[in-house]
């Protein structure tokens, strides 16, 4: 199965990052035996490995399993596509929207499978540069379109909650691959996406 479904929490795992996290709470200052706290090592334990599945799945074979023959090959766009990542340096969430476009070269690919990859990519420990080359990669190399774009715009929490305390930026990456190296196509795209 090119992705799990989210039941499968490995009890090894989850075993060892409970007790871990167990730890962690307590050297915050918490009582892990308060009723609250009771089970929340656990819960932790489960939501962390929900946010790094991304590691068990593999965005090629998701691309490949719904690729199909077609002659269409104008621009195909999928916007505001939402994602929750995780930053790298702080563990704390980033969260905004990817806007992909590409245009095919004898293959289009299942719509559904563009937010697949965003999130396959985003479960992990990310830095938002990379997650858009990756997913950048990933779709240039499989499907080989005569060109991909992927817009990234996205709030850092650990710029917010804590650190330089900004509520309001947003960070925006892009790559351009293929036909979107020229001017007149990444405009194109740009202004469908509202940019
Ligand atoms: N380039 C990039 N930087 C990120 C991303 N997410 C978080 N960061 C930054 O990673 C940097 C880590 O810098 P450090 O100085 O080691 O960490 P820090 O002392 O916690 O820094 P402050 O956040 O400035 O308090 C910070 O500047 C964060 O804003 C990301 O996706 N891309
Ligand atoms: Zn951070």
């Amino acid at each position: 199965m090119p992705y799990k479904k989210f039941e499968e929490y490995n009890i090894q795992i989850t075993d060892d990052v409970r007790e871990r996290y167990k730890n962690i709470i307590k050297d915050l200052g918490e009582d892990t035996e308060r009723d609250g706290l009771l089970k929340t090592p656990e819960r932790a334990a489960k939501a962390m490995q929900f946010l790094t599945q991304g590691y068990h799945q593999d965005p090629i074979k998701v691309l490949k399993s719904a690729m199909f023959k077609e002659s269409y090959n104008e621009m195909v766009i999928v916007k505001d596509i939402e994602l929750y990542s995780l930053c790298e340096h702080h563990l704390l969430p980033f969260f905004g929207k990817a806007h992909i476009a590409y245009i095919p070269n004898g293959h289009i690919v299942g719509l559904s499978k563009l937010p697949r990859i965003v999130d396959i990519f985003s479960r992990r420990l990310q830095v938002q540069e990379r997650l858009t080359e990756q997913i950048l990669d990933c779709i240039n190399d499989t499907l080989k379109p005569q060109g991909v774009a992927v817009v990234i715009e996205a709030s850092h929490m650990c710029m917010m909650m804590r650190g330089v305390q900004k509520q309001n930026s947003i960070t925006t990456t892009s790559g351009f691959r293929g036909q979107f190296e020229k001017i007149e196509t990444r405009n194109e795209f740009l202004k469908l996406i509202g940019k």
